[in-house]
């Protein structure tokens, strides 16, 4: 698929690309959003700014025919208009200093403000979405593409603006040669054509060419990142490959800088012609007005308006040219941004929600349910019937892959069933309020987060409403036992964990499992679900968390996950799983009597502790 995707890319051509600028009213709307008052500000003084150039030049004009005028009259008499003139010259060339000062101010504050506010909004959106949309490749990249173009945007949003106010000065000094001579215009145009087609086709050149690198470029970030970084030196030292690295990231950045230089030799020659045909269609229009003028059909103030604003407008034109590529560039990763937000959470309220029963009377029923991954093929899940009842310990076990986790992220509701369904007190867990039913479950993950926060926020994670309340966090930390963990910490509770940020401590796996158990205990939870949360324990500190487990969770619902018998048999229940399915259900002196898949992993385990 990814190769596909590589292809499709290689192929956006310049009509792509123009065809990417009907992104831009949406993106003008969201920056309108960040700031109403500030991008009206904006618009109002590059409009202001836009004509200057114009009023300059035709102000210079007045000044020159005026002063040639007087020195004409030879009685070098001042002249009270003149003055004037020269004032009002003056008063605009400061104005449009001040002007392109407030610009720059207000597009960086905008910037900023934009930047921050489509951050939140991405985190919003993220937020929520499904986990299995998380776990699409395609998704990802689009959520990845439309977070990194932060920085682009901003720049798309100053680019396009002066893109705009630099249109309205063409169009003002256009206007003005085409009052004074409309074939000014024509030579203008057949000077800059030329250099306008050359730069489309090389832009497409590099477009195409830089995005079928993407794959290499990946993998010489890749590389970059194996080659020198903290996390990977310990293991690139020990098995001595960074020479391999380093080789493979010289040939692959050899044949980027081969394929580059290439275009860019070509581009350059070009150029450098087409830049000599503007210049001669410059110098063949100044020879005409010159012509004009000696001939007495212009004024010496309407020759250097005219040469001036034939001057600004070729070079305008071009910068214009030469932007176009960047903003369209812009334009098309607002694509990725647009699409990332027109995606839609499958798994959500229904329209009127159920309040979460309190306390639960009837338990979870889990009615024939099945589930496949996305894009999956296989069942992780199927015919799962069976009832958590209220206050029942229920353990899971089997192989890896048996299907446990998934078995656990339903009841959370992270997926829905692809068949069957799943009743809570009766009643489709769909009819229930999503937030009340997340709230009520508390559940710790094989992979959970390791916050590289303080050890109290690590905690506090759990029910982060309560992030002050010291007491409730370190009451959940005493059981535990992450309690014992803070006391050695230097700076205890307050302590910065991880490597990340500074004077941050890094823990054991073990004692990172301590913390995060803690945050299970910080809400009043009616289910409560382990999925082994206590592999990197030893084995005092696993029996001495699940004796308290048991205390502490009486009269509640709870799920394990565990591949220690010693662990699973304290469960009044135990569901083996084999292959996404039932093998067989019921408490650990049930299941050994039956002398079945339980009791033969039970054995087998028991065997390796001799
Ligand atoms: N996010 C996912 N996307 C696609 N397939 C997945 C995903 N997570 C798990 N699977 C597949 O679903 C099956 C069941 O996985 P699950 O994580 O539920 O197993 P488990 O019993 O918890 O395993 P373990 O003991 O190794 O934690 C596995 O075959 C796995 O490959």
């Amino acid at each position: 698929m990814k190769k596909e995707r590589v292809r499709a890319q290689q192929k956006i051509s310049f009509k792509e690309r123009l065809g990417a600028l009907k992104n831009l009213p949406a993106f003008f709307k969201l920056v309108w959003q960040a700031n109403p008052a500030m991008m009206a500000g904006n618009i109002a003084l590059r409009f202001i700014k836009a004509a200057i150039p114009f009023l300059l030049l035709y102000t210079g004009k007045l000044i020159i025919d005026k002063v040639v005028h007087i020195s004409g009259r030879h009685d070098g008499g001042a002249e009270y208009n003149l003055w004037v003139l020269v004032a009002i010259e003056f008063g605009l060339a400061l104005l449009s200093d001040g002007l392109t000062r407030a610009i720059s101010l207000l597009d960086s504050l905008m910037g900023d403000l934009f930047s921050n506010h489509t951050s939140v909004r991405i985190m919003q959106h993220a937020a929520a979405l499904d986990l299995d949309q998380f776990e699409d490749a395609l998704f990802y990249d689009k959520l990845e593409r439309a977070r990194q173009q932060t920085v682009g945007r901003t720049v798309l949003l100053s680019q396009v603006m002066s893109q705009v106010q630099d249109l309205i000065t063409m169009g003002f000094l256009a206007a003005g040669l085409l009052v004074f001579n409309p074939w000014l215009i024509l030579l203008l145009i057949v000077a800059i054509l030329p250099a306008f087609l050359g730069e489309s086709y090389f832009n497409d050149q590099t477009y195409a060419l830089s995005r079928g690198q993407t794959p290499q470029r990946r993998e010489l970030d890749y590389l970059r990142y194996i080659g020198a970084s903290d996390e990977t030196a310990k293991e690139i030292k020990m098995f001595s490959l960074s020479g391999f690295i380093i080789n493979r990231f010289k040939t692959l950045s050899e044949k980027f800088y081969i394929d580059n230089k290439r275009i860019a030799v070509k581009r350059s020659i070009w150029g450098t012609f087409f830049a000599l045909l503007g210049s001669l269609g410059y110098y063949g229009a100044y020879v005409f007005i010159i012509e004009r003028t000696i001939t007495g059909a212009l004024t010496i103030g309407e020759l250097t308006f005219l040469a001036g604003s034939f001057r600004q407008l070729k070079s305008l034109l071009e910068g214009v040219l030469a932007r176009f590529t960047t903003v369209s560039q812009g334009a098309i990763y607002l694509n990725d941004f647009f699409e990332f937000f027109d995606i839609q959470p499958k798994i959500h309220n229904t329209n009127k929600p159920r309040p979460f029963p309190n306390p639960i009377l009837r338990g979870f029923t889990f009615e024939n349910v099945g589930f496949k991954y996305l894009h999956s093929e296989r069942w992780a899940n199927r015919h799962l019937s069976f009832t958590l009842h209220p206050a029942e310990k229920l353990a899971l076990v089997g192989e890896n892959g048996a299907g446990k986790s998934t078995l656990v992220k339903l009841l959370a509701r992270l997926y829905d069933p692809t068949e069957g369904r799943i009743l809570l007190d009766g009643v489709d867990l769909k009819e229930y309020d999503l937030t009340e039913l997340r709230q009520h479950i508390g559940i710790i993950f094989q992979d959970f987060l390791r916050y590289q926060m303080t050890f109290s926020q690590n905690i506090a994670a759990g029910n982060i409403d309560q992030q002050d309340n010291e007491a409730q966090i370190k009451a959940s930390a005493r059981q535990s036992l992450a309690d014992e963990l803070a006391q050695k910490l230097p700076r205890g509770y307050k302590q910065m964990l991880g490597k990340r940020f500074a004077e941050g401590v890094e823990l054991s796996g073990g004692e990172w499992q301590k913390v995060a158990i803690a945050r299970a205990y910080m809400r009043d939870a009616q289910l409560i679900i382990l999925d082994e949360p206590t592999s990197a324990l030893d084995a005092r500190a696993e029996f001495q968390v699940f004796e308290r487990f048991t205390d502490l969770t009486k009269g509640k619902m709870a799920v394990l996950i565990s591949h220690r018998f010693s662990t699973v048999r304290m469960a009044d229940r135990i569901i083996v799983l084999d292959r996404g399915q039932i093998a067989e259900i019921g408490s650990h002196e049930e299941l050994l009597a039956r002398g079945g898949r339980y009791a033969e992993l039970f054995s087998l385990q028991a065997m390796g502790y001799q």
